[in-house]
């Protein structure tokens, strides 16, 4: 039996990729085709982390390949191959890190710890390697987040080992200073400090490493932002009038250093009461879909106000990790698929575009 790679694609044309709708299976994606009797085999390469969807896509591209005349059998493995992108401002990397993204609000108290932790956990959980770096100066939550205290450890007296919890690797501002010193640093001594947590970490084989910034749009944050090399930011709002006039202000400070908003998620979207079921629009409606559609920006999605969100996210064990089968868990998956996908969407940014020098001995 002979079957191309074009026949194949062919088949598998309806298979989309739940994030773009485009199909899964494309001359890039699609390798190793070998065909033995009336059974096939092939892998397809995803290039954002999906574990959750696997056996799914997996079902789905094996019915397809098997509408092929004379294909009664067809094995498919799914990988992801995650590659670095950096915004094309022709920043170095960060050794053991491909991608940065910056979990930002232009206002404190809308639940930018909580969302950066949970994401973080929600793309490993999708099977990538994630750090978490906690630069919120003015109240770093991360030690109690993931349940981590205490200094980080050298070994060469240079960098700091991350600390590992929940299979991501740590570091935070907070394992080092006291909140009420940190807090009184003016802006270069923030900044320096944030600067050097960053590049001194040893951060190993990182996909992602997620920075939890401070809140607002100040000069630490717009420094920051300036000096680490982010692949791109997401912005954390509740549905709120006010929160969402300082999510604006986040969104205008990165686009003013050229960093690429990769979404925007609304928190606290609805509350559901824990007795009756009824679901209570407390901050609004709708306000961060709006934001983003104004903005023509990607909307992640929403979350609601839910007391456990809280009460996991403050013990130590962020409800992605206590319950990962959860409805929560399954937005917070779905919002970092989402995030994963239009990280590797920022490909072509990597290297700044240099134009072709030509040399020759004629001229
Ligand atoms: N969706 C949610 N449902 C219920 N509680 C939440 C939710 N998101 C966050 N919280 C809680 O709200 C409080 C503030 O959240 P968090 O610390 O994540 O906010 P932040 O924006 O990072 O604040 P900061 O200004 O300290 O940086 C925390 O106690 C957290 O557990």
């Amino acid at each position: 039996m002979a079957i191309t790679e074009q026949d194949l694609l062919a088949a598998l044309a309806g298979v989309k990729d739940p994030v773009s709708s485009k199909p899964l299976a494309t001359a890039r994606s699609v390798r190793n085709l070998q065909v033995a009797g009336d059974s096939i085999s092939f892998e397809v390469q995803m290039d954002y982390p999906a574990k959750s969807l696997v056996p799914d896509l997996q079902a789905q591209l094996s019915a397809a390949a098997r509408s092929l005349a004379g294909v009664r059998s067809a094995a498919v493995h799914i990988s992801s191959r995650i590659t670095a992108q950096v915004a094309g401002r022709g920043a170095r990397l960060i050794p053991g890190v491909k991608n940065i993204i910056a979990v930002a609000s232009g206002k404190g108290g809308v639940g930018k710890s909580t969302t950066a932790v949970n994401l973080a956990l929600a793309l490993s959980a999708e099977g990538a390697q994630v750090g978490i770096l906690d630069a919120d100066i003015y109240g770093p939550s991360q030690p109690m987040m993931t349940g981590t205290s205490g200094k980080p450890e050298t070994r060469d007296g240079k960098l700091m080992e991350p600390k590992r919890a929940m299979g991501l690797q740590i570091n935070s501002i907070g394992f080092l200073v006291r909140e009420e010193q940190a807090m009184a640093w003016r802006g270069p001594m923030a900044s320096n400090a944030l600067e050097q947590l960053i590049n001194q970490t040893r951060w190993q084989d990182l996909d992602y490493l997620v920075v939890d910034m401070p809140p607002g749009t100040g000069d630490i944050q717009l420094t920051l932002a300036q000096k680490v090399p982010l692949t791109g930011a997401v912005i954390v709002t509740t549905p709120q009038d006010i929160a969402l006039l300082d999510a604006k202000k986040g969104i205008t400070m990165f686009q003013k250093v050229g960093v690429p908003i990769l979404g925007i998620v609304e928190n606290m979207a609805v509350h559901i009461c824990s007795h009756c079921g009824h679901a209570e629009h407390i901050f609004g409606e709708d306000g961060g879909r709006r934001l983003a559609q104004d903005y023509e920006m990607p909307y992640l999605g929403a979350l609601p106000l839910a007391l456990h969100i809280r009460l996991q996210a403050d013990s130590g064990r962020p409800t992605v990790f206590a319950e990962p089968d959860g409805e929560v868990a399954r937005l917070y998956k779905a919002m970092a698929r989402q995030l994963a996908s239009n990280v590797a969407r920022q490909a072509g940014n990597e290297l700044p575009a240099f134009p072709d020098i030509i040399i020759s001995k004629d001229t």
